[in-house]
């Protein structure tokens, strides 16, 4: 089974201290589990909105052997509102430091450098940031506070991403973008990254089938894959499910098939149950070796 590793400059939970910094180091495919303090989130908006909510949700997880929490207080999704950053970090705040020293690693899922800075100091460990750290603020957030971040490859912004996405080899271009923006942003100090594809930010259904299908080429490098097609609109083509929110079926048989072909880490909404099915296939898939 693959052994990964995401490097961080200052401790993190489970980590051990090597000459380049805090590793956190796992085998086969860890989940992390979606935690959205918002009120327009494309499945479960509104769900976590009160802090008691969100850290039901939280220890729930965490329970169940979910590898990290990813804490969002601006949905991504086309169309969505923008928010202010203060809003944002309202929404966030109280659940990261309530959070903090709990043993689960966290990251912020944020375009904002301002909002980033604040959640690392509150406690998160990771920058999940869907525009791939674009602004040079964010770079230097991260470098700065020593954290990881999760680069993720999408073309245009979330307002006009679908209109009409083109790519002369999309897997080419987009895997080429994330090795490029890896290297600069690992340049520039950061200590570790996690590369993402991007599945549904700016691609069409055949663009994502592409992508998925070459989660192992990307997986074959030097950086962690996170794949992250949880709920998403592609499991409705696919399989005709038009509510967000009764997808989960189909996101664990796509991230079940990501983890076969080499990825580190899967994002979620149904957290618990991505973690028992991948217990179950790694140790069939032990079996098969
Ligand atoms: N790295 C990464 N982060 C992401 N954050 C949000 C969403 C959208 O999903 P969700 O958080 O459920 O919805 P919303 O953005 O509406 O809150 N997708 C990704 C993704 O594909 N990769």
């Amino acid at each position: 089974m693959t052994e990964h590793c995401l490097l961080f400059r200052f401790p993190v939970p489970s980590s051990t201290r090597t000459p380049e910094g805090w590793a956190v180091n796992w085998q086969g495919c860890a989940v992390m589990g979606i935690l959205n303090a918002t009120p327009d989130s494309f499945s479960d908006g509104g769900q976590h909105l009160s802090l008691e909510a969100a850290l039901h949700s939280a220890q729930q997880m965490q329970q169940r052997g979910v590898f990290m929490l990813d804490i969002g207080g601006e949905s991504t999704r086309p169309n969505a509102e923008p928010v202010e950053a203060a809003t944002e970090l309202d929404r966030i705040l109280p659940l990261i430091r309530a959070l903090k020293g709990a043993g689960v690693l966290l990251s912020v899922d944020t375009m904002k450098p301002e909002v980033a800075a604040e959640a690392l100091k509150a406690g998160a460990h990771l920058v999940n940031d869907v525009t791939g750290l674009r602004d040079p603020a964010m770079v230097r957030v991260c470098a700065e506070a020593g954290a990881a971040a999760c680069i993720m490859h999408m073309q245009g912004e979330p307002r006009t991403m679908q209109k009409n996405p083109v790519y002369t080899d999309v897997v080419a271009e987009v895997h080429s973008y994330l090795h490029s923006r890896a290297a600069e942003v690992k340049a520039a100090g950061v200590p570790s990254v996690l590369l993402d594809a991007g599945i549904g930010f700016g691609k069409t259904l055949e663009h994502n089938l592409a992508l998925l299908r070459a989660t192992a080429e990307l997986s074959a490098g030097p950086d962690p894959v996170l794949v992250a097609a949880s709920r998403k609109r592609l499991i409705d083509y696919l399989a005709g499910v038009p509510e967000a929110a009764e997808r989960d079926a189909g996101s664990l048989a796509l991230h079940l098939d990501a983890a076969r072909r080499g990825a580190a880490m899967v994002r979620a909404h149904a957290a618990a149950e991505h973690v028992q099915a991948l217990r179950v296939q790694e140790k069939l898939l032990k079996v098969d070796d």
